[in-house]
């Protein structure tokens, strides 16, 4: 299969989809790779690491649309990206498309098959191909919070840990999975008072567990919620129902009972966010304020440590990509329940009913694509 690579154009996106090491295995598999010229620049990997690998560098970015039969990418596709898909062609990607009317959309008429790396599951119950940026994400949360407390960005100045003779502060995680866990853990470490409120009691008694009561378990409702708003010093959003547009937890007049200059951190933007203030933000211009509370809405921070995100990116991707490679969207797809629940649209139809929900459009079923 000739699978393209284009450099990603998402604001200060640094991340790409494939690592050098990544191309040469799929090379050895027979397939041919196209990287559009300096797409892993910002990742720390020059044209000629591919080159080195066996990969074509390509410097017309449409020439790579056009030939290739499956791309491959990070971020949702930008405006520019959509009108360069055609029917019969795959792409596998980041879509979140219960948040993006316009692209879902954009998607359907295009004609492609696109498959999202988010709602791909596995037989544990999560979210493997999510999971890795949810790391990074849930670890950044806690430093990007811990910036937006300073006054300079509009926040109470307050840090994290205190110091002797003055309490820590407190930080509150709003959905203890992926993202919620490596918040916590790493507001733990700075040595904040850490809760995290979820819904699932079963999630709650693993990490309880796990952190044998150093981190706060709190099953999470309206009055549970309520409290963590008048307490917390920062407040860090990672709830998911995958595929789903967020629930919004917080409300604007909810804020006014939260104390000036707190921080919310939404993790979850890329969904919709779970706050009802929020809006997306981009690493240019990450935070804003409401009613004197300071709002952080990267919907993609792992973006901003390129690095490490690509090879922990390509580490989780790569096996679905070579699946794709070697037997054909359809087949890879037939034999892994796993990777068509990654299907979201095919040939005009929407394939994923959370995302029919969002917009009143009609899905299909996944696997009605196959036959
Ligand atoms: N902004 C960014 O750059 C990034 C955003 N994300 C996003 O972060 C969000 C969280 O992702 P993960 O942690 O991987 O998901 P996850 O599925 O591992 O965890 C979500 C948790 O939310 C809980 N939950 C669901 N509804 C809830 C409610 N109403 N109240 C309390 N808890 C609730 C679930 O029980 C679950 O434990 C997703 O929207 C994901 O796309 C992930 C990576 C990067
Ligand atoms: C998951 C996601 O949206 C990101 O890594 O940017
Ligand atoms: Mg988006």
């Amino acid at each position: 299969m000739h699978i393209g690579v284009p450099k990603e154009i998402k604001n200060h996106e640094y991340r790409v989809a494939l690592t050098p090491g990544g191309a040469r295995e799929l090379l050895a598999r027979g397939h041919r790779v196209s990287v559009e010229a300096s797409a892993g620049g910002g990742a720390g990997y020059p044209d000629d690491a591919y080159r080195e690998a066996g990969a074509e560098i390509v410097d017309d970015v449409e020439v790579l649309w056009r030939e290739a039969e499956a791309i491959l990418k990070v971020k949702e596709p930008q405006a520019a990206e959509v009108a360069r898909l055609r029917p019969g062609q795959i792409l596998f990607t980041y879509l979140h498309l219960a948040a993006e009317e316009t692209l879902t959309r954009g998607l359907l008429d295009s004609g492609a098959t696109c498959i999202a790396y988010e709602t791909i599951t596995d037989a544990q119950g999560g979210l493997p191909l999510l999971a890795p940026m949810s790391r990074v994400a849930g670890r950044m949360a806690v430093q990007a919070g811990a910036h937006s407390l300073e006054k300079a960005q509009g926040g109470a100045g307050i840090l994290l840990p205190g110091v002797p003779g003055v309490a820590p502060a407190k930080v509150s995680v709003i959905g203890g999975g992926v993202v919620g866990e490596n918040a916590a853990r790493m507001a733990l470490g700075l040595g904040a008072e850490v809760t995290i409120l979820d819904k699932s009691l079963a999630r709650l008694e693993v990490l309880d567990h796990r952190y044998q009561g150093a981190i706060r378990t709190v099953y999470s409702t309206a009055e549970t919620l309520e409290q963590a708003i008048r307490e917390s010093d920062l407040i860090v959003g990672a709830v998911l129902v995958p595929g789903a547009a967020a629930p919004k937890l917080i409300t604007r007049a909810m804020l006014a009972e939260m104390k000036p200059g707190s921080v919310l951190v939404d993790v979850a933007i890329d969904q919709g966010g779970c706050f009802e203030t929020s809006r997306p933000t981009t690493h240019a211009e990450p935070s804003y304020i409401v009613d004197g509370i300071v709002h952080y809405c990267v919907a993609n921070m792992p973006g901003a440590v390129a690095r490490t995100s690509t090879q922990a990116l390509t580490n989780a991707t790569l096996p679905f990509v070579i699946a794709l490679a070697d037997k054909g969207w359809q087949q890879a797809l037939a034999d892994d329940a796993h990777f068509l629940a990654g299907l979201n649209v095919h040939a005009g139809q929407l394939t994923y009913a959370a995302v029919g929900e969002a917009f009143g459009i009609d899905a299909v079923a996944a696997d009605s694509c196959l036959r």
